[in-house]
């Protein structure tokens, strides 16, 4: 009895003190954006999917106003195959076809994000979907990749050129959490829409919504518990990195990491305070990420604070 007792105060004590290691990151934080890019990988069962809902909630009452840029890689797969449609990923992208892109633009804009919209509304009407086509808010060209040093063809495929803000801005001023999917419509050289969307993958887009919102944080979720050095040794993961140091790993990453660490690298390099890798198969590893001193995951910062070292918890933080 005596023991549980004790158990239950070591319990509350504990949970105190993390409610207390909170304080000084939503102090600093309240009143900022953070983009969090959720992906494909991190919501494949429902507890996760929960969890990220609660997570953005949990945000928008500290104070933050999150935006969420989603992705739905393995649910676009998922649909083609259902379709019988083949496709194919080169540099981390996928090559699209006219046919693809129809599937793309269905299942992340009528599916996915319906799906995110509708787990963060079931704690409050808080939040509103868009596309990355509303109100043109992202607008991209077509672009291809370089893979052994050859150029490579992908398609329907888009970088963001140009981020319009307006519609993004009065939903946040509302207090609203927009809920963003990352196809874009396609602009010519003389910056005029062609007609045609083009297929934009979400680490990217999220990174220039980050830098075009002038963003405290872009945060990506994915299924590892951030960057390895050392890919796949697991002892090897990087808590904390410059962006000056990532460029120089940049050109040695494979797959899925080379437009997430891309895009966290732009992002740092283009304003965005600190961009941050977190294993999204871990419930709520963003709070822990952002709340906390130690954080978890792998964290991106402009080489010039990297130094910083004083004695408070934000310095902590940043030289983690
Ligand atoms: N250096 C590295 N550190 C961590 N993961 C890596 C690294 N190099 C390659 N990867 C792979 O990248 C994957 C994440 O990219 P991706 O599958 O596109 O994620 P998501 O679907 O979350 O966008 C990891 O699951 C891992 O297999
Ligand atoms: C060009 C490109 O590759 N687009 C991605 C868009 C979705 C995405 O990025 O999803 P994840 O974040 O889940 O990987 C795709 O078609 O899969």
């Amino acid at each position: 009895m005596a023991h549980t007792a004790r158990t239950n105060l070591d319990t509350a004590q504990s949970k105190a003190e993390a409610l207390i290691e909170a304080l000084p990151w939503i102090q600093r934080f309240a009143g900022t954006t953070m983009v969090i890019k959720y992906g494909g990988n991190a919501m494949v069962n429902d507890e996760l999917r929960r969890a990220f809902a609660e997570d953005i909630v949990f945000l928008r009452h500290a104070g933050i106003n999150p935006v969420v840029v989603h992705g739905g890689g393995p649910q676009i797969n998922k649909m083609l195959d259902t379709l019988g449609i083949e496709s194919e990923f080169r540099g981390g992208l996928r090559v699209t076809t006219p046919e693809a892109m129809d599937v793309v633009r269905m299942v992340l804009t009528g599916q996915v994000q319906r799906d995110l919209v509708g787990l963060i509304n079931s704690h409050g009407p808080y939040s509103v979907g868009m596309s990355g086509e509303d109100g043109a808010t992202l607008q991209a060209v077509r672009t291809g990749t370089i893979v052994d040093g050859l150029p490579v063809d992908l398609g329907l495929v888009g970088e963001v050129t140009r981020v319009r803000t307006d519609q993004v801005d009065s939903l946040v001023d509302a207090g609203m959490i927009p809920v963003i999917s990352t196809v874009a419509p396609e602009f010519d050289a003389d910056g005029e829409p062609t007609g045609a969307v083009l297929n934009v993958n979400a680490d990217t887009a999220a990174a220039a919504l980050a830098t075009a919102l002038g963003a405290a944080k872009l945060v990506i979720l994915t299924d590892v518990e951030g960057l390895y050095a050392a890919w796949p040794d697991k002892s090897s993961l990087i808590s904390s990195i410059t962006n000056d140091e990532l460029r120089t790993m940049l050109p040695g990453l494979e797959s899925g990491m080379i437009p997430k660490m891309g895009a966290c690298l732009k992002a740092v390099d283009e304003g965005v305070g600190q961009a941050h890798i977190v294993d999204g198969r871990q419930p709520h590893s963003m709070l822990l990420e952002i709340f906390t001193t130690a954080g978890v995951g792998t964290q991106v910062l402009p080489a010039a604070n990297s130094a910083s070292n004083t004695a408070t918890n934000t310095a902590q933080k940043d030289a983690k």
